[in-house]
């Protein structure tokens, strides 16, 4: 890919927005069959939190993390205002808004994506990165409708028996030590992604409070997987992965290297996911680079501006 500068990039379209900005889809004014995501950082956002550092973090690990299964980070630019990454897009819109389409996922379906995150963490935890903030919206489907992680803004490496303390995710898929502030580990994401298989399987995820309630959510995380009722036509090797994804411990956790042997993928081709070569259970309708239809983000191109309280001009050399 050559080397872009923002003034090539023609802004079409947003596709996301999060807590220090958003995402928008851009296109090469060179060359309009090229489109990216191009996350948009508020530097004094950023500032204002102090999360100088994780930002910066994002940069570094998604650099290192060159898989299928990740998105891809190609480059980053910063002016004074905002700080930018250019990424792979993935049209094929969010995990969580197909499992919300279709209600629940059949098995095949469920664990055509598991495989895809399984990839992605195998890869990731053999780097020692924490992803932290493993969410069926940080899962996205690209074109042919494999599944990619978005967003490791919470991420850290961690050396082997180490722990990090970065708080934060998403409480409906937040590992119990994360919400002690134990300290944590690569295990905190097999348990996201054992609530992740609940939710596919189920349709709704299983320490939810019905009335969004975080603490309740956190309470009921807290009360273990012993306590969460698993619905009757679930099978029970699926079950039976959910339960050791989702072990109160995390050194009892299964590791993600140990998931392909798990008898719920007795009968799934790993080599087949890993060339890319199987059918996905979903081919997302896109039509062009620019069709962002499974993309339902309100117009937010009238970003308030915020008053220079923050001296924003020299903590981003690195970025
Ligand atoms: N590479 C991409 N291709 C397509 N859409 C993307 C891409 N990256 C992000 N998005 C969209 O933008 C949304 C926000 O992105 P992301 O989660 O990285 O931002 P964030 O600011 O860290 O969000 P949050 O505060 O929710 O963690 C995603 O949920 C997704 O819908």
């Amino acid at each position: 890919m050559a080397t872009l500068k923002l003034e090539d990039l023609h802004r079409v379209t947003p596709l996301g927005s999060g807590g220090f900005g958003r995402v928008i889809l851009v296109q090469d004014k060179n060359n309009s069959s090229d489109t990216y995501a191009l996350k948009i950082l508020n530097k004094q956002r950023i500032v204002a939190i102090g999360y100088q550092e994780r930002v910066l973090n994002e940069k570094t690990i998604m650099a290192e993390l060159k898989s299928d299964f990740i998105v891809r980070l190609y480059q980053t630019f910063k002016d004074d205002e905002y700080l930018y990454l250019l990424m792979e897009p993935c049209l094929g819109g969010e995990l969580s808004t197909l499992i919300y389409e279709v209600d629940n996922l059949n098995h095949t379906a469920a664990k055509f994506y598991t495989a895809c995150i399984t990839e992605a963490l195998i890869f990731m935890h053999s780097k020692g990165i924490v992803h932290t903030d493993l969410t069926t919206s940080n899962a996205l489907l690209d074109s042919k409708g494999y599944v990619k992680l978005i967003d490791f803004g919470m991420a850290s490496k961690v050396r082997p028996g180490q722990e990090t303390t970065t708080f934060g995710g998403t409480p409906d898929y937040m590992a119990p030590e994360i919400i002690l502030n134990k300290g944590h580990n690569t295990a905190a994401d097999l348990w996201s992604l054992g609530v992740i298989v609940y939710y596919m399987l189920a349709g709704w995820a299983p320490f939810e409070d019905k009335d969004e309630n975080d603490i309740q959510t956190y309470h009921n995380v807290l009360k273990g997987i012993d306590a969460v009722v698993f619905p009757d036509d679930m099978e029970n090797i699926a079950e039976d992965l959910i339960r050791k994804l989702c072990r109160d411990d995390p050194a009892k956790r299964l590791s993600a290297q140990e998931i392909p042997a798990h008898g719920w993928f007795n009968d799934f081709h790993w080599e087949e996911l890993r060339n890319r070569t199987m059918k996905p259970p979903f081919i997302p309708k896109i039509t062009s680079p620019v069709d962002t239809r499974n993309f339902d983000v309100e117009d937010f191109s009238e970003e308030a501006k915020h008053s220079s309280t923050y001296d924003v001009s020299s903590w981003d050399p690195d970025f």
